[in-house]
């Protein structure tokens, strides 16, 4: 029997991770939750899955969900504060780590996870995208083990041989085809997209998923760090990943090899086929998926990206050359515009310029070797007061 923390398990990545978990009792136990303030949707969770720790980031939600779990016979530990997100990912009693939160907010427990040596499930691709180097190296130092849930890197991760850290070219790899899907504005008009509203940018027309990564795909953000999080994953440069619009999302991402040879893998757009496969992996387990039925599907399309059009994956390659602390400016930036245009601040043509004009103005440093998390929370901090000038000048 597995022990299993989920954070961020009442999101759209929790949620799936834990309909899988339920159709295997036998393999699986949930040890901890944890979610940010949403008391009713956790105590639901804990109530089905009787887990020995719930942590609630935000104190009073915290105790709200205390008062909700009253009741039960064996409720679980009620924690608190992020720091108890780090405690539950590096429990005793715990293997395997599904990281879903959202956003740099991650980074701390993910890395805890991977310093406990513990299997990590990433979702949380922003941890990725802003402490790559310090993440990959807690995963080599400490024994751990990365497997990518990220539909697009769970896909090459299929597709790649065992020993493909021995490095890409080594293993006859000559490039990474990541797709998109090119979001709900793929073909609009771009002199409407300023005046798209929230719920027009989440209306994600393959997949069912947070408020944050929605808006990435509508901006194609969502590509850039991506293409940020493939780099480190895969030990590779963005020279040797070609971003393919594929409108359809069925194919997940493919590998190319120096022979001819693309293998992709394949599916219907549900999280619960990565989640699943990394539950498992290297066995194989039923997911709850459907089966792909290629005559629906019927035609597969495939386009390069409009770099013009989308101006945030333009700035994602330039923070993923310039590298350093330039990516977790670039996200530390795109968190701040993206909140700001949910909460109907800016507008949707905002977010590059937010963006852009972020990283004009924090200058990225090159990050040394033994360089800690400090610096990359120091930097995180100063782009986000930068990026909230820069919100609070287009909004007023
Ligand atoms: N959804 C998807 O299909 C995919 C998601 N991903 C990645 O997975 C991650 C999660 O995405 P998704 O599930 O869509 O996001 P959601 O917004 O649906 O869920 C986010 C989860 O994180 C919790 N949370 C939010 N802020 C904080 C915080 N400051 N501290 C601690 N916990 C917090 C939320 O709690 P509460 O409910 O209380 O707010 C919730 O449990 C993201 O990094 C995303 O990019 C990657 C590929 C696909
Ligand atoms: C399901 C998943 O992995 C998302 O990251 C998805 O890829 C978003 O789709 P696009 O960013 O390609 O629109
Ligand atoms: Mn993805």
């Amino acid at each position: 029997m597995i022990g299993i923390t989920v954070l961020g398990s009442t999101g759209s990545i929790g949620v799936s991770t834990l309909d899988v978990i339920a159709r295997h009792p036998e393999r699986f136990r949930v040890v901890a939750l944890t979610a940010n303030r949403d008391a009713q949707g956790l105590a639901q969770q804990c109530r089905r899955f009787a887990p020995a720790y719930a942590v609630m980031v935000d104190p009073q939600a915290a105790a709200q969900l205390r008062d909700l779990l009253a009741d039960m016979a064996e409720p679980p530990e009620v924690l608190t504060g992020a720091a108890a997100l780090e405690l539950v990912a590096a429990l005793p009693e715990v293997g395997v780590v599904m990281a879903a939160v959202v956003g740099a907010a991650g980074m701390m427990p993910t890395l805890a996870a991977a310093r406990a040596g513990k299997r990590v499930l990433l979702a949380n691709k922003e941890a990725l995208v802003v402490a790559g180097a310090l993440l990959m190296r807690a995963v080599a130092d400490n024994n751990a083990l990365l497997l990518p849930i990220d539909s697009e890197h769970n896909a090459i991760f299929q597709c790649l041989p065992p020993n493909y850290a021995d490095g890409l070219e080594a293993v006859g790899v000559e490039r990474i085809l990541l797709t998109a899907s090119g979001g709900p504005f793929r073909d609009a008009d771009p002199r409407t997209l300023a005046g798209v509203t929230p719920e027009q940018a989440c209306a994600h027309p393959n997949w069912a998923m947070g408020r944050k990564i929605s808006v990435d795909s509508a901006t194609m953000m969502n590509k850039g760090l991506e293409l940020i999080e493939a780099c480190w994953l895969f030990g590779t440069s963005p020279e040797r990943i070609q971003v393919v619009v594929h409108p359809q999302s069925v194919i997940h991402s493919l590998v190319q090899y120096v022979d001819g040879s693309v293998l992709a893998e394949l599916g219907n757009p549900d999280m619960r086929t990565p989640i699943g496969h990394a539950l498992a992996w290297p066995e194989r387990m039923t997911s709850g998926v459907a089966p792909l039925d290629l005559f629906a599907v019927a035609r597969l399309d495939f386009q390069p990206p409009d770099l013009e059009r989308f101006p945030c994956l333009r700035l994602a390659y330039e923070a993923a050359a310039a590298g350093g602390t330039a990516p977790a400016v670039l996200n530390a930036a795109n968190e701040v515009a993206v909140a700001a245009f949910l909460e109907r601040r800016i507008g949707f043509t905002d977010i590059p310029r937010v963006v852009g004009e972020t990283l004009a103005a924090v200058p990225g440093v090159t990050i040394e070797e033994g360089q800690g998390v400090e610096l990359l929370l120091a930097v995180d901090r100063e782009a986000r007061a930068a990026a909230e000038r820069r919100v609070d000048v287009l909004a007023a």
